[in-house]
C-alpha cells in the first residue's frame, strides 16, 4: 500500500465516527470526479488530506483546501497526527489581521446575532418586529423593482424604533437607499455586487457559505457575519452541495469563532439546540417559523431552546 493510501485510511479511520463523513456526491458530466493533483502538493500529508477528504465527501475545492491545511497542520506540529483535525485559522490562509486592523473590514455587528428570521416579505418581518426577534432578514425575490423598493423600506420602517436588526438579501443597491442596517449575499452576487459602495455607504455584509472553499473566499472580503449552511436539508431552495451536518458545522464554527457566525438550512426545534452549542452566535430559520401554527410562539420557544 502507498504511503499516500496509508495516511488517508488513517485519517479516514480516526474520523469516521464525528459525524464529517458524508456520501461521496454522485458523478456526471456536469460534476465529473474530483481531481487531485499530484505535481502542485507540497507533500504526502497535503495529498493524504485531499484524498481523505475525497472519501470523507467533501467536494473536490473544499479536499483540495482541507489537503493544504492538513500539510501545514502536520509540519507545524513536527509530526503526522490522524487524529487531529485542521481548525487553525493560519492552516488555511485566513486573514492575518484583525478586523480593527482591515481598512477593508465591513462594519461590525454583534457577535451574537441571536435568532434571526429569514422572511419573504415585509408583512413577516413585521410579524418578527412584534415578536421581538433579534435579528431578522427581508429575503423577497421578485423581478419587478417597485414591488422591491416597495417591500425594502416597508420592512425598514417596521424595526425602525425597534431592537430588531434588518438584513436586506440580494438587492443591495435598494437596501442602501432605503439605509437598511445590512445586506445578505450569496458567493454568486460577489462577482456583480459594488461592495466598495455597500462598505462605504456603512451597512452591513452577511455573506453565505457552503464548506472550506467558501469560507476562505468569504474571509477574503472580511464581512460583518458569515453565515453557514445548509446545515440539514432543506427543500426551500435547490442545494449546489449536500448538507453539511452537525461534525461539519462544530469543525466551521471552531476556525472561523473570530467571526459572527449564523447557522442556517433545515434547523427546527428538534436541533436548534445542537446547532447552537457549536459556538455560532445566530441561528437562521425560515421553516420553524413561517410554517408554525403560532409563529410569535414559535419564536419565543425557539429562542429559549437556543440558550437552553
Ligand atoms: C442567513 C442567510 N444565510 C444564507 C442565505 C442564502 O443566501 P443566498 O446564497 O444569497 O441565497 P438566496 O437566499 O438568495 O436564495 C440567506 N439568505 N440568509
Ligand atoms: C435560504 C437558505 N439558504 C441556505 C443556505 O444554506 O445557503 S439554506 C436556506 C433555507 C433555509 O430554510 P429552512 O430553515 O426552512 O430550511
Ligand atoms: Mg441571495
Amino acid at each position: 500500500m502507498s504511503l499516500i493510501r496509508d495516511l488517508a485510511d488513517q485519517i479516514i479511520q480516526a474520523h469516521r465516527s464525528n459525524d464529517l463523513c458524508i456520501p461521496i456526491p454522485a458523478f456526471s458530466i456536469n460534476s465529473p470526479p474530483p481531481r487531485i493533483d499530484n505535481e502542485a502538493a507540497a507533500d504526502h500529508y497535503e495529498l493524504a488530506g485531499a484524498l481523505a477528504a475525497i472519501e470523507m465527501g467533501f467536494i473536490e475545492s473544499d479536499a483540495k483546501v482541507l489537503g493544504k491545511a492538513w500539510s501545514r497542520m502536520t509540519l507545524h506540529d513536527g509530526g503526522f497526527d490522524p487524529f487531529k483535525w485542521p481548525s487553525r485559522p493560519e492552516q488555511f490562509d485566513l486573514l492575518p489581521w484583525t478586523r480593527n486592523m482591515n481598512p477593508n473590514a465591513f462594519k461590525e455587528c454583534p457577535k451574537r446575532l441571536g435568532l434571526y428570521g429569514v422572511m419573504p416579505d415585509a408583512d413577516w418581518v413585521k410579524r418578527m418586529v412584534d415578536a421581538e426577534i433579534p435579528t431578522v432578514q427581508l429575503r423577497f425575490k421578485s423581478e419587478d423593482r417597485y414591488k422591491i423598493r416597495r417591500q425594502i423600506k416597508e420592512s425598514v420602517k417596521a424595526v425602525e424604533s425597534s431592537k430588531t436588526l434588518l438584513f436586506i438579501n440580494d438587492y443591495w443597491e435598494e437596501a442602501i437607499d432605503a439605509e437598511a442596517y445590512g445586506v445578505h449575499l450569496g458567493q454568486e452576487d460577489l462577482e456583480t455586487a459594488d461592495l466598495e459602495k455597500i462598505r462605504g455607504a456603512g451597512l452591513r455584509l452577511g455573506l453565505s457559505t457552503h464548506g472550506y472553499s467558501e469560507l476562505v473566499i468569504a474571509d477574503r472580503f472580511c464581512p460583518s457575519y458569515i453565515a453557514m449552511g445548509a446545515i440539514f436539508p432543506t427543500n426551500l431552495k435547490k442545494m449546489p452541495t449536500a448538507p453539511q451536518g452537525l461534525g461539519r458545522l462544530y469543525q466551521y464554527a471552531k476556525l472561523m469563532s473570530h467571526y459572527p457566525l449564523v447557522a442556517i438550512g433545515g434547523i427546527d426545534q428538534d436541533s436548534i439546540h445542537a446547532v447552537s452549542k457549536s459556538g455560532v452566535g445566530s441561528v437562521a430559520v425560515v421553516r420553524a417559523i413561517t410554517q408554525a401554527k403560532d409563529p410569535k410562539a414559535a419564536v419565543k420557544h425557539l429562542q429559549e431552546l437556543m440558550q437552553a
